[in-house]
């Protein structure tokens, strides 16, 4: 149980070791049942920072970005956001207003309305649907939705369903959706399961271009993937989880190469 007698975003001393950190996990445990999904888990990812998490199928991705997103309490541990804000005691809708977001694996867009649209829709989003379309959009905001359909490449698309995106194009009109709101950490789940080569390549140069643009301010990323080439294509420093804690972090060469990665999840 977190300590209430702390509150949330006490500026943490010089000293802390959370200082200077967009995202800072440290001893993050979660048990199900007496079975530890996180096992004292520590990360720490750098404003501005491209990270990439792999691991085979039960190391505990899927619930540290639960952790993160304050979908999961964990019994024991520091989930610290800025450096300071605690984010176990937040609820979902107040660590996504923070500026966390979050892709799921599967696509959810709006398969009837345009992208524009749907942007549109993840800008106001509280609004609900009618009001929404209804609604004058400012200036700026259009210039936003601009900024973000040329950011993810779907410019020429603007006026089109969702529904007759490919996958991939949905995937990424999805991440559109999360730029609308002044992210400052995205998760993404899996972006590239499921697309076909080129999109997976067209992904890889999205995520890169989202790290590096600063046009609507710096953002971090931690992505979670399975694909080993698509990792190697983001040439991030990645970290690889196994029984619930970090089992190796550096360079894919070095963790490719590292024997005791090769033994839990690459030589399978
Ligand atoms: N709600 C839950 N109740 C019980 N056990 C759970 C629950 N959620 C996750 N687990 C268990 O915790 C472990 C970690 O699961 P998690 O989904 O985080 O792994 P993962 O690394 O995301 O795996 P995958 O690559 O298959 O998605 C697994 O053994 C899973 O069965």
């Amino acid at each position: 149980m977190p300590d209430e007698s702390l509150p949330i975003d006490e500026p943490r001393g010089s000293g802390s070791p959370a200082q200077g950190s967009i995202l800072y996990l440290d001893g993050v445990t979660v048990s199900f049942d007496g079975f530890k999904a996180l096992n004292a888990l520590s990360l720490v990812i750098a404003p501005g920072e491209l990270r990439t998490v792999i691991g085979p199928n039960g190391a505990g991705k899927t619930t540290m970005m639960d952790v993160i997103t304050g979908k999961t309490r964990p019994d024991a541990g520091d989930v610290l956001f800025d450096g300071h804000v605690d984010l176990t005691r937040l609820d979902e809708a107040a660590i996504a207003n923070l500026g966390i977001g979050r892709k799921f694996q599967k696509p959810t867009v709006f398969e009837k309305l345009s992208l524009f649209d749907n942007l549109e829709l993840a800008l106001k989003g509280p609004r609900g649907t009618l009001a929404t379309l209804f609604f004058t959009l400012s200036g700026e905001a259009k210039d936003r939705i601009g900024q973000v359909l040329t950011l993810v490449g779907l410019t020429d698309k603007a006026k089109l369903p969702a529904g007759q995106l490919s996958h991939g194009e949905k995937q990424w009109l999805e991440i559109g959706m999360l730029l609308m709101q002044d992210q400052r950490l995205l998760l993404l789940d899996e972006p590239v399961a499921g697309l076909t080569d080129a999109e997976t390549e067209a992904t890889a140069a999205l995520i890169l271009d989202l790290s590096r643009d600063r046009s609507l301010g710096e953002r971090s990323l931690v992505v979670v993937e399975h694909d080993m080439e698509f990792v190697r294509s983001l040439a991030a420093k990645v970290t690889v989880l196994h029984e619930g804690s970090v089992l190796a972090e550096g360079s894919i060469d070095a963790v490719q190469s590292n024997p005791r990665v090769v033994e839990v999840y690459l030589g399978r």
